[in-house]
C-alpha cells in the first residue's frame, strides 16, 4: 500500500517552533521508502554558533529504556529470564515486595517511585548536585525505596526511572557483564551503530556532538550548558548517546524483527493506555503513539538535561523518524518538537 510522503515543510515548521519556544537548535531525520530526508534549524553550539548538524551525537535520555528493554527481552528469548517471575528471584532481597515482576518493570507498573522527581525538584541546583556524581544502581534503588510506592504491583501505569535502573541490575546479574557490554554485543555491533555509545560514567560526548542547554526554573535566568554530565542518575534508564541515523536504524531494525523473536516483539508491542487520550500507550520499554491519520508509531521519547528526543518507527519498519532539540525543562519545546511526528508520518494535511 502507498504511504503518504513526509511533509518536510511541516517538519521544518515544528523545528522552528521548538526554537521559538526556547531551543537554540533542533533537527530531524526521516527514513522511508523514498529514502532519507533531513532538516535542521538553529545551532548545535550557542558559543561557537556552529549550525545544527544531523550527523552530531547527543544524549537520548529515555530512548535508552528501549535499548535496555531489547537486551532484557533477548535474554527472555534465550530463556535466561522469565518476564512474569518476581524480580527478587534474580536479585534476592532487592525489592520489598515479591509480587513485583520483571514485566512490571518494563511496563512501569511496579509501583517503584521515581527518585528523579525529588532529585530535580529544583532543576539547576538538582542537576549541578549530580552532574559529576557516580551512583551505584543500589543507591538509585535506595532513593526510590525511600519514597512510598505509587501503586500495587500491576495495578496502574506509573512511569518511573527506577524501573529501568532495576532492569540494568537484572541485565548485569543475569549476564555477568556490564550493560555497556550488552548494548555493544546485542545492538550496537550487530546494527553497526557507529555513533551510539554508553560511556557512563564518562562525562564528555566524543566526536561531533550537540551541546545541550538546560532552562532554569527562574524566568529570564541564563541557560545552563548541561552537555557534560555522568548521566549516572539515569544509567540504563537514560544515559545512552546516539545520533539521528543510528536511532532510525535501531527503531526500524527492532520493528522489522531483527532484534527479537516474533513472539517477543509481539509482547513488546502489546500496549496499555498511559493516559485518557487513547492516543498514547506503553508496551515493554516502548511507547506507541496513535497519530491523527491512523498511523501507529512505536519508539520512545527522551528528556535529559539539555536534550529532548523523539525516536519512532511504523510497525512494519518501513518509515522512521528521529528528532532532537537541544533544550530541556521547557515543555513547550518538547510539545513543538513532537509536531515532527504528525508531519513525517501523516504527510501534508489535505487542503
Ligand atoms: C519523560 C522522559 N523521561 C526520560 O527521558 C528520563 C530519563 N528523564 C527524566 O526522568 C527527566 C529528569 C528531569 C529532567 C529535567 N527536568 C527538571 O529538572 C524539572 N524540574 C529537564 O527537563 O532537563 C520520557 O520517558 O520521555
Amino acid at each position: 500500500p502507498t504511504v503518504p510522503a513526509p511533509d518536510m515543510d511541516g517538519v521544518s515548521a515544528a523545528l522552528k517552533a521548538a526554537m521559538a519556544n526556547g531551543a537554540p537548535g533542533a533537527m530531524a531525520r526521516f527514513t522511508g521508502p523514498d529514502g532519507v530526508r533531513t532538516r535542521t534549524a538553529g545551532v548545535r553550539d550557542r558559543v561557537s554558533g556552529e549550525a545544527m548538524d544531523t550527523r552530531a551525537r547527543f544524549r537520548i535520555g529515555s530512548v535508552s529504556k528501549t535499548f535496555s528493554s531489547v537486551v532484557l527481552l533477548q535474554l527472555a528469548d534465550q530463556g535466561k529470564v522469565e518476564l512474569d517471575a518476581p524480580v527478587n528471584r534474580y536479585l534476592p532481597g532487592l525489592l520489598p515486595d515479591d509480587r513485583i515482576t520483571v514485566r512490571h518493570l518494563l511496563t512501569h507498573r511496579s509501583g517503584l517511585a521515581d527518585y528523579s522527581d525529588a532529585m530535580f525538584a529544583k532543576t539547576v541546583p538538582g542537576f549541578e548536585a549530580v552532574r559529576n556524581r557516580v551512583f551505584t544502581y543500589q543507591e538509585l534503588v535506595d532513593l526510590s525505596l525511600a519514597e512510598p510506592r505509587t501503586t500495587e504491583p500491576g495495578a496502574n501505569y506509573r512511569y518511573s526511572n527506577a524501573n529501568f535502573v532495576v532492569v540494568g541490575m537484572l541485565i548485569e546479574k543475569i549476564t555477568g557483564t556490564s550493560a555497556a557490554e550488552q548494548y555493544e554485543q546485542r545492538i550496537i555491533k550487530p546494527l553497526k551503530l557507529r555513533n551510539t555509545s554508553y560511556v557512563h560514567p564518562r562525562t564528555e560526548i566524543k566526536g561531533l556532538h550537540v551541546r545541550g542547554y538546560l532552562h532554569p526554573d527562574e524566568a529570564g535566568a541564563p541557560l545552563v550548558d548541561s552537555t557534560e554530565q555522568t548521566g549516572s542518575w539515569a544509567q540504563t534508564a537514560g544515559a545512552v548517546i546516539s545520533n539521528p541515523a543510528d536511532l532510525n536504524t535501531f527503531t526500524t531494525a527492532l520493528m522489522r524483527g531483527r532484534l527479537l523473536s516474533p513472539h517477543m516483539l509481539d509482547a513488546m508491542t502489546t500496549v496499555t493506555p498511559t493516559d485518557t487520550t487513547q492516543t498514547r500507550f506503553y508496551g515493554l520499554g516502548l511507547r506507541r503513539y496513535d497519530l491523527s491519520c491512523g498511523t501507529q508509531v512505536y519508539g520512545h521519547t527522551g528528556t535529559v538535561q539539555g536534550f529532548y528526543t523523539y525516536a519512532f518507527a511504523t510497525r512494519d519498519g518501513r518509515r522512521s523518524l528521529s528528532a532532537m532539540a537541544n533544550a530541556s525543562n521547557r515543555g513547550a519545546v518538547n510539545t513543538a518538537l513532537g509536531g515532527t511526528l504528525e508531519a513525517a508520518f501523516c504527510g501534508k494535511k489535505a487542503p
